[in-house]
């Protein structure tokens, strides 16, 4: 993207920290993939959801390759490589501002088996620091913010961490004296206790479930089922939702072998892209180029925004045909990386 015409990034107008209308509750929500690939959402009004249910979109989110394989050029024709599709896409941006907005694990980093390890390469870092120079840039992801910051180590980045529950602008000033940046938005704040809670309940629970991990990602948690024997899902579905029946101010949504417990507020990763849109001043404007890449499902509410608002589009980054609001696709994180540098 280096060779593309750029218009002068417009400097951020000063933050201001943003107040959340909290919303009603709505019990134990799941939300999850069937084997039909359709988006399903099962809410059990008594706060009853039955593990077994839980148990098969655990299944249905970890597909394997070789059951989507005669899918594959079907799908690749409805959403096209990225790669392929470049002059088209940088066309469709001449003259407007385009932000970048980039998920972490399974876009910029390969999904590794301990989410601890999931490092980003230097090459990226690279690539993604020269991407700033020119669009500003985002990150966006389900993990802590400080934890996705020392994965990728660039100051001069928006970073919203917690599926954008927790965001934070560019640091700014010199080298030897960078002032700490302002938080911006945290609309969850009031969850902290009880997400702690819940995480200290369920670290006991699940330590008995080989491969289990269960991780704070501040305003949200994460446990990992990718090291646990298949056989021991169901077990580990039950603990969890031991755990959450007591807590129906708290959601349940699943990501790539990950069950993830958030706020039942109204926010997710399509509202942090409309806040830092708004944020730099394109609220209501219309040429503004917003591309969003990402791997996961929590990444379809930023894919549904950009739809929604027909500016800009989404990039999925999935090896597996898969139902989607991204308007085209890249296999792995190696190729985001080619991408940004074509
Ligand atoms: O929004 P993201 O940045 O994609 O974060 C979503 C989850 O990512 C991490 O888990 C995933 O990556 C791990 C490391 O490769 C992998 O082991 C795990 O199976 C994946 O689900 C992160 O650890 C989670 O907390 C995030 O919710």
């Amino acid at each position: 993207m280096t060779k593309q015409k750029v218009v002068a990034a417009v400097p951020p107008p000063l933050f201001t920290t943003t107040e959340v209308k909290k919303q009603p509750l709505h019990g134990f929500t799941y939300t999850g993939f069937d084997s039909s690939k359709k988006v399903v959402r099962d809410v059990d009004t008594n706060g009853e959801m039955k593990v077994n249910m839980l148990v098969d979109s655990m299944r249905a989110c970890s597909p394997t390759r070789r059951e989507f394989s005669h899918d594959q050029t079907r799908w690749m024709d409805q959403y096209p490589s990225a790669l392929e599709v470049f002059d088209e896409i940088i066309n469709a941006s001449k003259g407007k501002q385009i932000v970048m907005f980039l998920d972490y694990d399974g876009t910029l980093s390969p999904i590794v088996d301990d989410p601890d390890r999931a490092y980003m390469s230097d090459e990226m870092r690279a690539t993604v620091k020269k991407l700033a120079m020119y669009f500003p840039t985002a990150i966006v992801s389900g993990r802590c913010r400080d934890k996705v910051y020392k994965f990728v180590k660039l100051a001069e980045l928006y970073y919203a961490g917690s599926h954008g529950m927790d965001i934070r602008g560019p640091s700014t000033g010199s080298k030897n004296k960078k002032s700490s940046p302002s938080v911006l938005c945290q609309p969850a704040s009031e969850y902290l206790p009880m997400i702690d809670e819940v995480y200290g309940l369920l670290m006991e629970k699940t330590q008995s479930t080989e491969g289990a991990k269960v991780e704070n990602n501040k305003f949200c948690l994460s446990v990992h089922f990718r090291c646990v024997d298949e056989k021991k899902w169901s077990e580990l579905a039950s603990k969890v939702r031991s755990v959450l029946k007591n807590y129906p101010k708290l959601r349940l949504t699943q990501g790539r072998k990950v069950l993830e417990i958030r706020p039942t507020i109204k926010w997710d990763k399509g509202k942090a892209l409309e806040f830092l849109l708004e944020s730099l001043g394109y609220a209501n404007c219309t040429d503004v180029f917003p591309i969003y890449i990402g791997d996961d499902r929590t990444d379809e509410d930023a894919f549904k925004v950009l739809r929604e608002r027909d500016q800009g589009f989404g990039i999925l980054v999935s090896k597996i045909p898969r139902d989607t609001n991204a308007s085209y696709s890249l296999q792995e994180p190696s190729e985001a990386s080619l991408l940004f540098n074509t």
